[in-house]
């Protein structure tokens, strides 16, 4: 990913993330592996101007090319791993859950879902992806106190699966978890995989529509706006502490 400063995900950059998909599908990978071009960053989630004051046709596309981008990474057939060279909050995070195999640089980085700090109720396919992942109890836990993690309670509670020394590290390592399938028959691998993850895909295949409401009703409800008002001060000002 290479989008500055901070690779969030606006409309266009899921539109390119898609067609990348799409293009990616196509080929006989063995493998993809997720990182990025920015220093410290993987992501910063989502771009918070998309839906501070938004234009509610924009904000329901936006939406849809989000869950676009998340059936296409889940059900994509090849390994798929993050090596994770920074910050990954929010939709970074669930970027990063949606591989199979999660390596994050060592650093004073932070990875989890804060969405409850903006009064945000994360969705059930995005719950799903996580409680995929750690223990339901921990995903509770995490989601209701918008808990994020630094590299070693990530490692702890198995949100990451190894720590790396740099983003080399990180990448070999998601390397040596793709190899892992080179004698595993590809159909096998794959519908397993599939099998293995229904959970958040169904929901999101059967859900769109519902979702996408429940998605514009929260951020257009006064108080979350009032929220990102004062969310998109703080960022805007840290610069100038
Ligand atoms: C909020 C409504 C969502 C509704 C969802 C409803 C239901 C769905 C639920 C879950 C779906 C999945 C989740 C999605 C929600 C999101 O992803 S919301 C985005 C949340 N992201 C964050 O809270 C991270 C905010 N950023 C940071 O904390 C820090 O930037 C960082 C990542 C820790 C990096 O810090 P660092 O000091 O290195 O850099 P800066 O802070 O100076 O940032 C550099 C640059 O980038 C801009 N920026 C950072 N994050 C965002 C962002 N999310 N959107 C837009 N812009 C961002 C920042 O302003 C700086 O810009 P510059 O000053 O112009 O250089």
């Amino acid at each position: 990913m290479q989008r500055p400063p901070a690779n969030t995900f606006n409309l266009e950059y899921l539109h390119e993330i898609t067609n990348s998909l799409d293009e990616i599908s196509k080929q006989k990978l063995k493998g993809v592996i997720l990182t990025s071009a920015i220093p410290n960053i993987f992501s910063a989630g989502l771009d918070i101007k998309e839906f501070y004051k938004p234009d509610l046709q924009r904000l329901e596309n936006f939406w849809s090319s989000v869950q676009d981008v998340f059936i296409k990474l889940l059900d994509l057939d090849f390994a798929t791993a993050a090596a994770i060279n920074g910050h990954a909050p929010a939709a970074g995070c669930v970027l990063s859950l949606s591989c199979e195999y999660r390596a994050m640089v060592n650093g004073n980085y932070k990875i989890g879902l804060n969405e409850a700090a903006l009064g945000i109720i994360t969705t059930p396919w995005i719950q799903a992806m996580m409680y995929q992942v750690i223990p339901m109890k921990h995903t509770e836990t995490a989601l209701t106190t918008a808990k994020l993690f630094d590299v070693d309670e990530a490692l702890q509670i198995g949100l990451i699966d190894e720590i790396a020394s740099n983003k080399e590290d990180a990448i070999n390592r998601c390397k040596q978890y793709i190899r892992k399938f080179d004698k595993i028959p590809l159909h096998a691998r794959a519908l397993t995989k599939q099998r293995m993850r229904q959970t958040p895909i169904k929901i999101l295949r059967e859900q769109r529509d519902e979702d996408i409401r429940m998605f514009v009703d929260v951020v257009m409800n006064p108080s979350v706006q009032d929220n990102l008002k004062d969310y998109v001060e703080k960022l805007k000002n840290k610069k100038k502490k």
